[in-house]
């Protein structure tokens, strides 16, 4: 009798099927005994692990052959599935997605960095594409509530530890590919092959998958798309489906005009920057994709919210210069943010962003080379150390273009400094954390997470 699935043996209870994969930082099989001694009736590990007083279900990937019977097990799931992957714009899109759907009429919810949202609560799993047992859990939990529509975040880790799995997904979407997490991903290469496992092996055969076309990447994702056997949908300036012929940035948003089976129509979108104007299209390709109204699809796009921590509005300055919080904490979403926020800038553009620790050290010198040569003045501050010395990441910033680059550690301050140095027609941007709530620093046993809001503490500052 299963009674339920776990991968961490310290969530084993009486009747749960143990998956024991091999990690990164440790060797799950080495748990299996003391799975077994709680109670597990069977274990999905390689042939050549060693299980004794349970069933041992063998196979050469048991990531994704633990995926499959979970999958059987967390029935029913919402009837609707769709799934983003991409370097940039997951979150954006997924929640954008959500939004729509609820506007058509449909019992939403979306599961990502920010949780798993419905319409009435957010409640974080901690990851962006949450492990395999709490992302069915979840999804079940969902069409218990009656959700009948879900959008996800595919994340590279997620997708190269197979975390979604076994499930009908309609549709994918492919955002865009660019410099991150080359401390896990061997080269770009590596990176591009994990993320077109959603189009390879998650997104059912038929299925649609959404690409943004005007990406160095997006043709080669059109090709993975074709030879998974899935329809190709693409949006943006090169796109076959959405085509985007012209965006005209307005005070509070921007116009879009675009063309849909072989018509011109024209729109209004309540956000800013042509980021968000592409994760809107991508959302409306994977809502139009699977099924919905084309009409009241991009009528709705007329009315989303904004995305908390993606150009959030967060404040204006005694001397009356906006001040925006981005979740930008890569090279290219910090080139994007910048771009986003200069057509509404006549003075100077001032950004304080840091990069993480424990976190793809490449992508430290490109971040400060794009600061240094986009911005009018960059901050260089702290943005979660983890186990690494905040000044010595600083540093690494620095070696890509000290220019116009100045050094303030605690991010409190360096904030404050980037409003201080505000005038009435300047902008400060505070990339990085977004909607995040906490700053982490150390690893393992010895990690604290202190209060922190990019947000709130930018109110503060302002007042
Ligand atoms: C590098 C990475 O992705 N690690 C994640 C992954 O680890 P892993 O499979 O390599 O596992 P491991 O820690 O080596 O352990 C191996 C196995 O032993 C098990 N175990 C371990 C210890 C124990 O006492 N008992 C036990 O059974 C573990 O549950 C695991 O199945 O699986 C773990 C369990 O689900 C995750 O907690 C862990 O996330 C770590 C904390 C993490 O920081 N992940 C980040 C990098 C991440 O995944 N980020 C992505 C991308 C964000 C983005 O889009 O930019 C995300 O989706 O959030
Ligand atoms: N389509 C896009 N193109 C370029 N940059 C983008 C795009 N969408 C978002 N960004 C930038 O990336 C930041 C993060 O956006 P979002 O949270 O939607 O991405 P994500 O892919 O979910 O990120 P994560 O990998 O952390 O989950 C934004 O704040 C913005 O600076
Ligand atoms: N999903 C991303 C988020 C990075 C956010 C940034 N504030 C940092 O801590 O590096 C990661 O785990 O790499
Ligand atoms: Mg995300």
């Amino acid at each position: 009798q299963v009674t339920g699935f776990a991968i961490d043996n310290r969530k084993v209870a009486p009747g749960t099927v143990f998956g024991a994969f091999q990690g990164s930082a440790v060797n799950g099989e080495d748990f299996i005994p003391a799975a077994i001694a709680a109670g597990a009736v069977a274990v999905v590990a390689r042939a050549e692990a060693q299980v004794d007083g349970a069933i041992h279900i063998a196979d050469a990937n048991p990531r994704r052959a633990f995926a499959q019977l979970a999958a059987g097990f967390y029935q029913p799931v919402p009837a609707t599935l769709v799934a983003v992957t991409g370097t940039n714009g997951k979150t954006s899109t997924v929640e954008m997605v959500r939004q729509i759907w609820r506007m058509l009429g449909e019992r939403s919810a979306s599961i990502g960095t920010l949780g798993v949202t419905t319409s009435d609560e957010s409640v974080s799993t901690g990851l962006t594409t949450p492990d395999i047992v709490t992302f069915l859990a979840n999804m079940h939990g969902l069409a218990r509530e009656g959700v009948t529509h879900v959008a996800y975040e595919a994340s590279s880790h997620g997708l190269s530890q197979y975390r979604n799995e076994g499930l009908r997904v309609q549709a994918g979407a492919f955002t865009n590919l660019s410099r991150d997490h080359l401390d896990y991903h061997k080269d770009m290469e590596d990176y591009f092959a994990a993320k077109m496992r959603l189009f390879g092996e998650v997104v059912e055969k038929d299925g649609a998958a959404v690409i943004w076309a005007d990406d160095e990447w997006s043709s080669r994702a059109v090709e993975r798309a074709r030879s998974g056997g899935l329809r190709p949908f693409t949006v943006g300036m090169g796109g076959e489906a959405i085509r985007l012929l012209a965006r005209t940035p307005t005070q509070l948003g921007q116009v879009l005009e675009l063309e849909w089976q072989g018509q011109a129509r024209k729109l209004t979108l309540p956000l800013i920057g042509a980021y968000q104007a592409a994760n809107a299209l991508v959302a409306a390709g994977l809502v139009i994709a699977t099924g919905s109204d084309a009409d009241k699809t991009f009528d709705a796009l007329t009315r989303l919210q904004p995305v908390r921590g993606r150009l959030e509005r967060a404040a204006i300055a005694r001397s009356g210069a906006p001040i925006y919080v981005d979740y930008a904490h890569t090279p290219d979403a910090l080139e994007a943010a910048i771009a986003a926020l200069r057509p509404h800038c006549r003075g100077r553009l001032i950004v304080a962003f840091g990069a993480g620790g424990d976190r793809d050290q490449g992508k430290r010198p490109e971040m400060g080379r794009i600061a240094a040569e986009q911005a009018d003045l960059g901050i260089v501050t702290d943005d979660n150390p983890r186990s690494e010395d905040p000044a010595a990441i600083r540093a690494m910033i620095f070696a890509g273009g000290a220019g116009k680059l100045r050094d303030v550690g605690d991010r409190r301050a360096a904030i404050a400094a980037a409003i201080a140095e505000a005038g009435a027609q300047d902008i400060v941007l505070i990339a990085g954390k977004g909607h995040e709530q906490g700053q982490i620093i150390g690893s393992g046993a010895d990690t604290r997470v202190l209060p922190f809001d990019d947000v709130s503490v930018a109110r503060e500052c302002a007042a």
